[in-house]
This record gives C-alpha cells, sequence and structure tokens, in this order.
C-alpha cells in the first residue's frame, strides 16, 4: 500500500463569494504502516485533506495515486479505494443505530455484499481488535460508555477489512479513561501492519504514540516529520497556535538555565532519563 498526494488544491464554492481555498499544493507519501498524526486548529483543512484520501472529495487540481494507480483516472474504482481508506468520522457514536453492537459492527460487510458468515467473522474479528468484551457483542450500542462506544465504531470500519484507517479526532470528548481506552485501541492496531493516520487538535495526544506528524496551517502542509524534528519548530508552531507537547517547554528552559539535557525529549520517561544522567 503507499499513496501519493502530488501538489493538491482543493477550492470550497469555487467562484463565488464564498469561495475557500482550503488545501493549497499539499504533496506527500504516505507508506504502509505508518502511524501519523494530522495536526492544525480549527479550520486549516485536515477533514478536507482525508475527505482526498478516500475519494469523498475531488481535487480542484493535483492527482492522488493509490498503489501507483491515479485514483482520477477514469474508470477508477472509487468504491474499492473507500473499502481500503477506512474513514472514522468526528463523533462516530452518532452513526451507531442497529440494536446490537455485533449487528452495528456487521453493517459495513454487509454492505460490501458479503456472506452472512464472513460478516460475523469480521465482527468477530474487529471487536476482539478494539477489546471490547465478549459479554457486550449482543447489548444495544447505547448502554456503552464514550470511550466504548468509539470503539465499536472503529470495529465497523475494521471489519470492512481497510489497509489504511483514518481517524478524525477520536478522542474529541472523551474523559481522560476513555481517552487511553482509544490509544491502547490503536498501540494494538499498528501491530497489525495497518496505516495509521490520526486527526487531532493536540499535540500532546499524538506526541508519545505516532511515528510521523504532519502539521496542516492555513492548506498548507507546513510540517511533515518525526515529532522530534517538528517540536524543534515549536516557537513556530505557537505562532499558528499550536504548541509542542509540555515536556520540550520544560527541558528548553532547564536547557536556558544551563542544564546538559536532551531538549529533543518528548516522553515523561525520555525527560526522566536525562534529567536522571545529568544528575
Ligand atoms: N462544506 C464547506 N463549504 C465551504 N467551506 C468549507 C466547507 N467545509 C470546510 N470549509 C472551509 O474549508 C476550510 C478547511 O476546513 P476543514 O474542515 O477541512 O478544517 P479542519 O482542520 O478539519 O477543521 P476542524 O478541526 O474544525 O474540523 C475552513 O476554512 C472551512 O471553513
Amino acid at each position: 500500500m503507499s499513496i501519493i498526494v502530488d501538489k493538491i488544491n482543493y477550492i470550497y464554492e469555487a467562484g463565488t463569494s464564498f469561495e475557500r481555498h482550503a488545501l493549497k499544493d499539499v504533496s506527500c507519501v504516505i507508506e504502509k504502516g505508518e502511524f501519523i498524526g494530522l495536526i492544525g486548529h480549527t479550520g486549516s483543512g485536515k477533514s478536507t485533506f482525508i475527505q482526498h484520501l478516500n475519494g469523498l472529495n475531488k481535487a480542484t487540481s493535483g492527482h492522488i495515486y493509490y498503489d501507483g494507480q491515479d485514483i482520477y483516472e477514469k474508470g477508477y474504482n472509487m468504491k474499492e479505494l473507500r473499502s481500503k481508506v477506512g474513514l472514522v468520522f468526528q463523533y462516530p457514536e452518532h452513526q451507531l443505530f442497529e440494536s446490537t453492537i455485533f449487528k452495528d459492527v456487521c453493517f459495513g460487510p454487509k454492505n460490501q455484499g458479503l456472506s452472512k458468515q464472513e460478516c460475523e467473522l469480521r465482527a468477530f474479528e474487529s471487536l476482539k481488535l478494539v477489546g471490547l468484551d465478549e459479554k457486550f457483542y449482543y447489548n444495544s450500542p447505547f448502554d456503552l460508555s464514550g470511550g466504548q462506544k468509539r470503539r465499536v465504531a472503529i470495529a465497523g470500519v475494521l471489519a470492512m477489512k481497510p489497509e489504511v484507517l483514518i481517524l478524525d479526532e477520536p478522542t474529541a470528548g472523551l474523559d481522560p479513561k476513555g481517552r487511553d481506552e482509544i490509544f491502547s485501541v490503536l498501540e494494538n492496531l499498528r501491530k497489525t501492519g495497518i496505516t495509521i493516520i490520526l486527526v487531532s487538535h493536540s499535540m500532546e495526544d499524538v506526541a508519545t504514540h505516532v511515528d510521523r506528524i504532519m502539521v496542516m496551517n492555513d492548506g498548507i502542509l507546513k510540517y511533515d516529520d518525526t515529532p522530534k524534528n517538528v517540536f524543534r519548530h515549536h516557537k513556530e508552531l505557537e505562532e499558528i497556535g499550536l504548541a509542542a507537547p509540555k515536556v520540550t517547554y520544560i527541558m528548553n528552559d532547564l536547557k536556558n538555565a544551563g542544564f546538559d539535557v536532551d531538549t529533543d525529549a518528548i516522553t515523561i520517561e525520555e525527560a526522566k532519563k536525562s534529567i536522571l544522567e545529568i544528575l
């Protein structure tokens, strides 16, 4: 699996007084198994960008290649692309509607025309992947906690066996327990080799999990690098209303105060190790 995004632009309401240039010459390459955090403040273009990756939006100009094939070429199978690139929308629990959790997770594969047996097998596999206890499978999804509902919604997308899983703000509105549940699911999923793109407002949330951070600002892909390399730009990030993890600031303050600490530390563990080394 690979996705090549080549200089895409997207303009909402082109030619009207509401025209909005939401993506500006965005280019990147996404490879199998990557765990990417897509960060930016409200209105920076994150949702618009991810909706291009599974063909929900068509770029005004530029190209996207999935496994080397131009998805805008005449005759390209968009339906298949949508099953390969699974999208978990914001507040996905609003789309749970079946009477039981199990039926809800079966809905996607059923829609793909798979046999009842295959749908049920996939539902079991994906509910297992998101770590939901079997005792809940035949309960109503509405009896679950916020974190559990989100996990069911993620299982619903996983049941379609996507190669890429995109999650738009999957922890929004959850309490810390629910947030930890989601990150532990994502950590388990990454071991399966699936490519994960996590959209978030919060550097703190993604910093310790992802391998790569893409920062969007006003429709431009401003940074696309490892978390450490991105956080080296913490001053520029602040200028666009974002912040590096708190640890980055603490380590920089210590450095400025004359201590020889690792200013690239982005987890509490790395910071502790670096501080202990100088004591
Ligand atoms: N349907 C639409 N019609 C017109 N403009 C839109 C539409 N959807 C988004 N926009 C505009 O395009 C820009 C990018 O929006 P987008 O939703 O992609 O940003 P975002 O980073 O996902 O924001 P959020 O974090 O709030 O979801 C914004 O200026 C937004 O107002």
